[in-house]
């Protein structure tokens, strides 16, 4: 479910008029997504017509806002696929509709990948290293809302994980810090899972949902992306989609010594911010929202991935 907000015409004609699209033509709400609201919808200016994505923002903080339509700009304008999200005619990227800000986005073509082939793990692999390379230029930087201080405060306090559980978050939180000394950050995707992709022809035509983006460790995204997209449903790395995925990133921007040593414990780290941000996210959807939760997902399913990767890394 991710129309938490139901937008009518008349929301669409506003929408419309503030953005100077012409006439609407039509809109739906999109079934994925977790976070925000998000609607599809068509206009006709002048006989053009144009497929859009309007973004109502649910949970994101408002004012971390601007830094991530920013970083769409900026990416876009030094070839990185995504989509750059329209001005108004006042000249802003984002509305208030129902209280809450959202923002348009031109929708670009492809579909969330169902095979994730070697060939498209290595096409991945390489976008994410170009967003890498771009995002070293972004002159913004924000830190992760579910960084370091969120994992010390949240092992602390959430009840729903055990006194062994606990142990082995904050042992993961000690092996992170030891390993992150020196390694290069920039702008990263930080939730390059692959439906945060569109693929048509075999060829990756977008990446979208830059709302986990931040300024950290080029190595630790690239763990976020390998832990999704390389490992089978009992979280054993399929070897030539991983092979394929560092192959592509390498052949734009080559993994230092220091980075090819950190990637086990970053992709330890990985399965463990998002155990404890899964858990994170339930509570929010219990305490705000008196809907169905079934849409949030498993966090012991990064438990286990945890574990998985404990015994095949070490
Ligand atoms: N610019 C775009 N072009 C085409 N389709 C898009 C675009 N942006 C979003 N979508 C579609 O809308 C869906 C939901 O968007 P998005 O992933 O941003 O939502 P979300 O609620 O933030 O999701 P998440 O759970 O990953 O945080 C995507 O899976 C994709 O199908
Ligand atoms: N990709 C994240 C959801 C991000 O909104 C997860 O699998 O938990």
């Amino acid at each position: 479910m991710s129309v938490y907000t139901q937008l009518s015409q008349q929301d669409f004609d506003q929408i419309c008029e503030l953005y100077e699209l012409g006439k609407l033509i039509s809109f739906k709400g999109v079934a994925d997504g977790i976070e925000n609201t998000t609607y599809f919808f068509n206009t006709d200016k002048q006989g053009i017509q144009s497929e859009w994505v309007f973004t109502l923002f649910e949970y994101t903080q408002p004012q971390a806002l601007p830094y991530y339509l920013e970083l769409y700009d900026h990416l876009y304008q030094q070839g990185v696929p995504v989509p750059d999200p329209l001005l108004t005619k006042q000249n802003t990227r984002l509305i208030t509709l129902h209280n809450k800000p959202g923002a348009v986005f031109p929708k670009l073509p492809g579909r969330t990948p169902n095979e994730l082939t070697p060939e498209l793990c290595f096409q991945c692999g390489e976008q994410l290293a170009k967003f890498h390379l771009a995002g070293e230029s972004y002159p913004q930087q924000h830190d992760c809302p579910k960084g370091l201080v969120f994992w010390q405060t949240s092992v602390e306090q959430f009840n729903e994980l055990s006194e062994e559980d606990k142990s082995l978050i904050k042992d993961c939180i000690q092996r992170y810090q030891a390993a992150i000394n020196g390694l290069p950050k920039t702008s990263v995707h930080g939730d390059l899972f692959h439906d945060n992709v569109l693929v048509d022809n075999s060829k990756i035509t977008a990446i979208i949902d830059l709302f986990n983006a931040s300024y950290d460790y080029a190595v630790y995204d690239l763990a976020i992306t390998l832990n999704d997209w390389t490992l089978n449903q009992t979280h054993r790395i399929i070897k030539d989609r991983y092979q394929a995925m560092l192959d592509g990133y390498q052949s734009v921007r080559p993994l230092s010594e220091q980075e090819h040593a950190a990637l086990p414990i970053m992709q330890q780290t990985s399965a463990m911010r998002w155990w404890l941000s899964r858990i994170d996210t339930a509570r929010t959807f219990q305490s705000q929202k008196d809907q169905d939760t079934t849409s949030s997902k498993d966090p012991n399913q990064m438990k286990a991935q945890l574990l998985a990767l404990l015994e095949q890394l070490g």
